[in-house]
């Protein structure tokens, strides 16, 4: 079975130096730290940051790895303050990089995304998390000719337990293809193996979706919840670190259900921590029970939707949503 343990120790040194950047930042926010984007969503100097220190260190590692980020060092035209702030966070990481270099870096992340071997990068998923100091993760995978192979997600901000909010914080899951999922501390030491829950109640189930209700329809997983039986209230948490409550057996079920017609889930939004649940025994499709489709490019155009669980109760989560589709999907 191939193993990718060369990309594995690249990618977890990448993303503990970007989320050094992120905590960096956010430990002392202000107002002048983010923007709008054209599309009206936030970015922060730490998007920049994290996406601009993992890219120029994959650069490094494997120069011929064509890569798929959120962030356009275009939308930073003319904001020479925000930029400015950029280099200054990123030179705190690598005391080397220059002006060029860190919007060389960012620019190396506007692939396509069909055919080979890329890498795929969310600096910041969860960026209005970030702001309000809630969850957010660094999410960085590898796809070969359409599958997701490799993944790292940084939580660095997630509790090691959801009961103890103040406990420890911040960990790493790695996965590769076959190969398990470990996580590890912000340090880079490996702490445990990460399994999903072994619950095959539906009813006793805790659900996680996003805080933002433009980004997944909370009514709808209310409904859903009320099917299956759930009396427990959802975590509602922002990020990819939804994944990795599954993924540690925190939570059975992770929704995400559309809140308009037409909306395309981005790669970058789903790679790492997709295998991350996977590799640790769990089950991802969409909302119609249909894997995710990486082979499409930038977005997950085939889909509709996310439904990550331990699998067990995962064909009781298909079937709710079948049940409430006609009167929740928003058309
Ligand atoms: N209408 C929409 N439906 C689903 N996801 C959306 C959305 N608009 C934006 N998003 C995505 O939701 C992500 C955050 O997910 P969550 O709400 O689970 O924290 C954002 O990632 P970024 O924060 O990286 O931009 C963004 O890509
Ligand atoms: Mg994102
Ligand atoms: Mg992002
Ligand atoms: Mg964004």
């Amino acid at each position: 079975m191939k193993i990718w343990n060369n990309e594995k120790a690249a990618a977890i040194e990448a993303v503990i130096a970007a989320s050094k950047l992120c905590e960096n930042v956010r430990q002392r926010l202000n107002a002048g730290d983010h923007k709008e984007k054209e599309d009206r969503s936030p970015v922060t100097i730490a998007d920049y940051g994290s996406q601009a220190v993992i890219l120029s260190h994959l650069a490094k590692a494997f120069p011929n790895d064509p890569a798929v980020a959120e962030e356009d060092a275009a939308e930073l035209t003319g904001a020479t303050d925000l930029r400015q702030r950029i280099i200054t966070e990123v030179q705190t990481i690598d005391p080397d990089a220059t002006e060029h270099s860190v919007i060389t870096a960012i620019d190396r992340g506007n692939y396509g995304g069909i055919e080979g071997r890329f890498w795929t990068l969310d600096p910041i998923d969860g960026t209005k998390g970030f702001l309000r100091q809630d969850q957010y993760a660094v999410a960085l995978a590898l796809i070969e000719n359409g599958e997701v192979v490799l993944s790292v997600l940084g939580c660095p901000a997630l509790p090691h337990n959801l009961d103890l909010p103040h406990g420890g914080a911040g960990c790493l899951l790695v996965s590769q293809l076959h190969h398990g999922t470990e996580i590890y501390d912000m340090q880079g030491h490996m702490l445990s193996g990460a399994v999903v829950d072994d619950n095959f109640n539906p009813a006793l189930s805790t659900i996680c979706e996003s805080v933002e209700s433009g980004h997944s329809k909370h009514d709808w997983a209310a409904a859903i919840a009320e099917k299956l039986g759930v009396k427990t209230q959802s975590i509602r948490m922002d990020s990819q670190c939804k994944y990795a409550a599954v993924a540690r057996g925190d939570a059975s079920i992770y929704l995400r259900l559309p809140t308009r017609p037409g909306y395309q889930e981005k790669i970058w939004d789903h790679a790492a921590g997709m295998l991350a649940v996977v590799e640790a025994g769990g089950r991802v499709t969409d909302m119609n029970g249909a894997p995710l489709d990486f082979a499409k490019g930038q977005t997950l155009s085939a889909n509709s939707g996310v439904v990550a669980s331990n699998l067990h109760v995962h064909d009781a989560v298909l079937q709710a949503i079948a049940e409430t589709k006609n009167e929740y999907l928003p058309r």
